[in-house]
């Protein structure tokens, strides 16, 4: 076996990587150290947004439009957190991080009951919530019931809404529509776009920075560029596991980039930390001898290498964090994370 095959790892000391490059992806919400702030270009605001709509209604497109990275790529099967990140977009000195909230829809089974739950506290958390509705198919089931929930699931969080897609509809029909939608919630503000189009999406994208609050940026400028490829490689990893672990996956469960260097030979080593809340987890996710955490391993460092087209050299560690939810609240404290429902 050469070095460059996967190492699995179950002992948290031995990070290899640790020192050589700054955490910056926190696909669970977390931030990552304190970056940009008040400077001589003034000061900086950044804050989380959550897209939220029924299933094709336009986010990913609209993410894209926003973000301008290939970050929809990323397909989302399970819901294992309360939200993680999706696109960071960058509007002059406000940095606006979209949360991915899957799971709002039809809790068919008590589990889904749960899911649905930890996605809305997603939801919750955001500083700016986005609701995208598509203009021709109007006030759906779906549309009632998100409408319905918002009281109760955001209390009085300020929500905008977008209506999409209005390539599709004349524009009288988009009055009436814009019309019920506020009669039904007092939504602050209302876009008209159409994601595919462009149309909008500039304009909505310069408000939500606009209310972004003042903070230091939550992803460092010059990491940005390789955000998406850190997120798509976690996103590889957590893939794999949900196929190896299916039932036995731990429900709080998240995956990071932890760093990710280029070599000079054109190869990339990749070093990530899944992270699980209760020891007992660890050993579920490393298997007997290992064996479950290899073969993710090899499964995601084979599709990472044909995604990028070139040699990557994958290295994955467990590591039990107990504490993720207090972790959050402590960076709430230094202004940093989240902010409730009622700020
Ligand atoms: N005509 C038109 N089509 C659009 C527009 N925006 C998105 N679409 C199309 O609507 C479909 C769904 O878009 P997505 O961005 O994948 O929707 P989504 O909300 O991310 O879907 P889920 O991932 O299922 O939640 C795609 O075929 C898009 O091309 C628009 O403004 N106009």
């Amino acid at each position: 076996m050469s070095e460059h095959d996967e190492t699995p790892k179950g002992d948290e000391s031995q990070n290899a990587a640790q020192g050589e490059t700054p955490r910056t992806l926190h696909e669970d919400g977390l931030p990552g150290a304190p970056v940009g702030g008040d400077d001589a270009d003034g000061p900086t605001s950044a804050g989380y947004v959550a897209l939220i709509g029924e299933p094709n209604a336009g986010k990913s497109t609209l993410l894209n439009r926003m973000v301008g990275a290939k970050v929809s790529i990323v397909t989302h099967k399970v819901q294992t957190t309360r939200a993680r990140i999706r696109g960071v977009a960058m509007e002059d000195r406000a940095q606006i991080v979209f949360v991915d909230t899957p799971g709002l829809f039809r809790p068919r089974r008590r589990l889904d009951r749960a899911m649905v739950a930890a996605a809305w506290s997603g939801v919750a958390d955001a500083d700016m919530v986005v609701l995208l509705v598509e203009a021709h198919r109007g006030i759906t089931d779906g549309v009632k019931a998100i409408l319905e929930a918002l009281p109760e699931r955001l209390g009085a969080k300020p929500v905008a809404l977008a209506i999409n897609k209005i390539d599709k509809v004349k524009s009288e029909h988009l009055l009436k529509l814009t019309q019920d939608l506020n009669d039904a919630h007092p939504f602050v503000k209302t876009f008209m776009i159409s994601a595919e189009r462009g149309h909008g999406a500039a304009d909505l994208k310069a408000w939500l920075a606009s209310q972004m609050p003042q903070s230091p940026w939550l992803y460092p400028e010059d990491q940005l560029a390789d955000l998406p490829l850190r997120m798509i490689a976690a996103e590889m990893t957590r893939e794999k596991l949900t196929l190896r672990l299916h039932q036995e996956l731990p429900y709080e469960l998240t995956v990071e980039t932890e760093s990710w260097q280029e070599r000079e030979d054109g190869s990339a080593r990749v070093d990530q930390m899944i992270y699980v809340a209760r020891e007992g987890h660890k050993g579920i996710v490393l298997g007997r001898a290992g064996e479950t955490i290899k073969a993710v391993s090899k499964a995601a460092r084979e599709e990472l290498t044909e995604f990028l087209g070139r040699k990557v050299h994958l290295f994955l560690q467990v590591k039990v964090r107990p504490n993720w939810l207090e972790e959050r609240e402590r960076y709430s404290e230094m202004g940093l994370d989240f902010k409730d429902g009622n700020s």
